[in-house]
């Protein structure tokens, strides 16, 4: 059987590869493994909604959902020191490579931790989601992490989603406008879509 990278334990081998990569200005130092979504680079699309993401104007903490080893996460806690960034992934290999990649890049405000879907606690307050979702495991997969970033952001809170056109983006775009505020496409560039859509 194919291994997919979003598998909850991967059995492929270990072999894996240090990089480094300028990421909002700042220089970081990545880990990456096989069975683990990279290709020794940060991802085109990963970038462009880093680079494109702004904060929204209110208080609380930021997700990053399906985080792998850590580069839209690790990016926004670089950035933004003052916020708790929680970064999710249900491959364990993901999870351990982004926490040895937030201490290589001496980056402590973050929690990072395995879960399937959106899992956060109740009490905390989110003023937006990031996502690279993984297209691969199927819309019900995605939707579901669409569905948990509304339940747990704040109102006016945003999640921001990068995803192709030919993966899904329209159904994407549909989706969230039956749920969200407002939902807009804030940039799009080589076929991806940055997509925003507030509480
Ligand atoms: C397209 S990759 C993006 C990875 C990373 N954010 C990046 O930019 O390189 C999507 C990620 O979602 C993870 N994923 C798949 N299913 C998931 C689920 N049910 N809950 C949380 N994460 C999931 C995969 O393991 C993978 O790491």
């Amino acid at each position: 059987m194919t291994e997919h990278y979003y598998s909850k334990k991967p059995q492929v081998q270990s072999n894996p590869q240090q990089w480094r990569y300028t990421l909002l200005g700042h220089s970081f130092l990545f880990e990456t493994d096989s069975g683990v979504f990279s290709k020794g680079e940060v991802d085109f699309g990963s970038r462009l909604l880093i680079e494109t993401f702004e904060m929204p104007d209110m208080d609380g903490a930021v997700l990053d959902v399906g985080c792998g080893y850590g580069p839209i996460g690790l990016a926004i806690a670089k950035q933004y020191p003052d916020r708790t960034v929680f970064m999710m992934d249900i491959n364990e290999r993901a999870v351990e490579l982004a926490k040895k990649n937030a201490e290589m890049n001496g980056i402590q405000n973050v929690r990072i931790y395995e879960s399937d879907g959106v899992y956060i606690d109740k009490g905390v307050k989110v003023a937006a989601v990031l996502t690279n979702p993984p297209i691969r495991a199927g819309k019900e997969t995605v939707f579901k992490i669409y569905d948990g970033a509304f339940h747990h952001l704040s109102d006016g809170g945003e999640l921001w989603v990068v995803i192709q056109k030919k993966q899904g983006a329209p159904s994407t775009q549909k989706y969230l406008e039956e749920k969200f505020r407002s939902v807009e496409v804030v940039e799009k560039k080589k076929g991806y879509w940055i997509i925003k859509a507030e509480k």
